[in-house]
C-alpha cells in the first residue's frame, strides 16, 4: 500500500527499510567462521550494520516516543492504534509476556508485511477478495462497523491470513536457535551449540505436505485442523516449542482486525494502467519479508450495497 509522504518520512522510512534488507542479507564470516569475525570488521560490513540497524531502531522509537509523549486523549475506537494498546499493556503490566519497547518495534514490523502480503494476494485472486468482502460485510453488514468480539466468526478471513502465513512467513528463518546437546538428524551428527536455522518459507511451499503449494487458495484451510499454533509443523510462521511466539493471539487478532476494517470499509482497485499479472510478488533480500515493489492500490469507499 502506499502512504503519502509527509515532510519526507515515507521515503525516508522505506531508505531505512532497504539498507537494513541489504546488510542482513549479506556474507558474513563470523556467522559461519567465529574465528574470522576481524575480516568482517575490516571490511566495514560490522560497522555498516551496526549504523543501519541503529537508524531503523532510532526511527522505531522515535514512533514509540512520540505516542508515550503524546497528550492527546483519545477515545478507544476513533484514535486509539495498535503502539497505544501495546504502551496500555506494557504499563499496565497485564500481558503475560513482559513487553519490553523492542518487542513493540519488532511487532510494528510483522504486522505491516502481513498486511500487505494479504492485500497483494486478494487483489492478485479476486475469488478470494470477493469471499472475504462478502463474509466481512455480511457479518458486520447491519452494525455498520467491525467488531473485534466477532473476529472469530470471520472464518474465510482467518483461512486467508494463515494461507498468507503459509506463502510469506514474516520472519522466514523464525530467529537463530542453537542445540543445547548432541543429536543426530537423518544420520548426522549435530554438535551442542550449532546454530540452526529454520526455513519457515520452504516448508510452507514444500510440496510434499502441500498440495500446489505457490498456490494462493484460502480453501485449504476451511475444515482443516492444520494450525499455526506450532503443533502442525507444515505451518509454523510463529516457531514452535518452548521459544515460539508467545505473542501470537494478539498478533493474528491485529492483523485480522486490521484486514477487516480495510475490506468492510473499501473496494480495491488498481491505479490507472495496471493490470492484476503486473502486480509481483518479489522480496527484498533479507531477514523479514518485506514486498520489494511497493503494493499500490485505489481505494474506493464502499457504499453498502
Ligand atoms: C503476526 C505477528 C507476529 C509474528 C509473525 C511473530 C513471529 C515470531 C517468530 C517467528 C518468533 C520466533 C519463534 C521461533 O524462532 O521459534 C517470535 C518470537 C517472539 N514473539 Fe512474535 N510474532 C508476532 C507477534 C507478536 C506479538 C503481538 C508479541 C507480543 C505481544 C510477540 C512477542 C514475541 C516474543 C516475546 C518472542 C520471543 C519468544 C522467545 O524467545 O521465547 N510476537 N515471534
Amino acid at each position: 500500500t502506499c502512504y503519502e509522504d509527509e515532510d519526507g518520512e515515507r521515503s525516508m522510512f522505506e531508505n531505512l527499510l532497504s539498507d537494513s534488507q541489504a546488510v542482513s542479507a549479506n556474507f558474513y564470516f563470523s556467522d559461519y567462521f567465529p574465528c574470522l569475525g576481524w575480516v568482517d570488521r575490516l571490511t566495514g560490513k560490522l560497522n555498516q550494520l551496526d549504523k543501519t540497524f541503529k537508524a531503523l531502531d532510532s526511527f522505531f522509537q522515535g514512533l514509540v516516543d512520540e505516542h508515550m509523549t503524546s497528550d492527546e486523549k483519545k477515545t478507544k475506537f476513533e484514535q486509539e492504534d495498535f503502539i497505544d494498546v501495546l504502551l496500555q499493556l506494557q504499563k499496565d503490566g497485564s500481558s503475560p509476556i513482559k513487553l519490553t519497547s523492542n518487542h513493540i518495534k519488532a511487532l510494528l514490523q510483522t504486522q505491516m508485511l502481513l498486511r500487505v502480503w494479504a492485500m497483494t494476494e486478494l487483489v492478485k485472486n479476486p475469488n478470494s477478495m470477493k469471499k472475504a468482502h462478502q463474509e466481512v460485510r455480511n457479518k458486520a453488514g447491519n452494525r455498520g462497523a467491525i467488531d473485534e468480539n466477532d473476529l472469530q466468526e470471520y472464518g474465510y478471513l482467518q483461512a486467508v491470513i494463515k494461507e498468507t502465513m503459509q506463502l510469506h512467513p514474516p520472519a522466514p528463518l523464525l530467529v537463530p536457535h542453537e542445540t543445547t546437546q548432541k543429536c543426530n538428524i537423518s544420520g548426522y551428527e549435530i554438535r551442542p551449540k550449532t546454530v540452526v536455522h529454520v526455513n519457515a518459507w520452504a516448508i510452507g511451499r514444500d510440496p510434499e505436505s502441500w498440495e500446489n503449494p505457490e498456490v494462493f487458495s484460502p480453501e485449504r484451510f476451511i475444515g482443516s485442523s492444520i494450525d499455526f499454533r506450532g503443533r502442525d509443523f507444515e505451518l509454523i510462521p510463529f516457531g514452535a516449542g518452548r521459544r515460539g511466539c508467545p505473542g501470537l493471539h494478539m498478533g493474528v487478532a491485529v492483523v485480522e482486525f486490521a484486514l477487516a476494517n480495510l475490506l468492510y470499509w473499501f473496494n480495491w482497485e488498481l491505479p490507472d494502467g495496471m493490470k492484476r499479472e503486473d502486480i509481483d510478488t518479489d522480496v527484498k533480500p533479507g531477514i523479514t519479508m518485506h514486498k520489494k515493489n511497493p503494493l499500490c492500490l485505489v481505494p474506493r469507499k464502499w457504499s453498502g450495497n
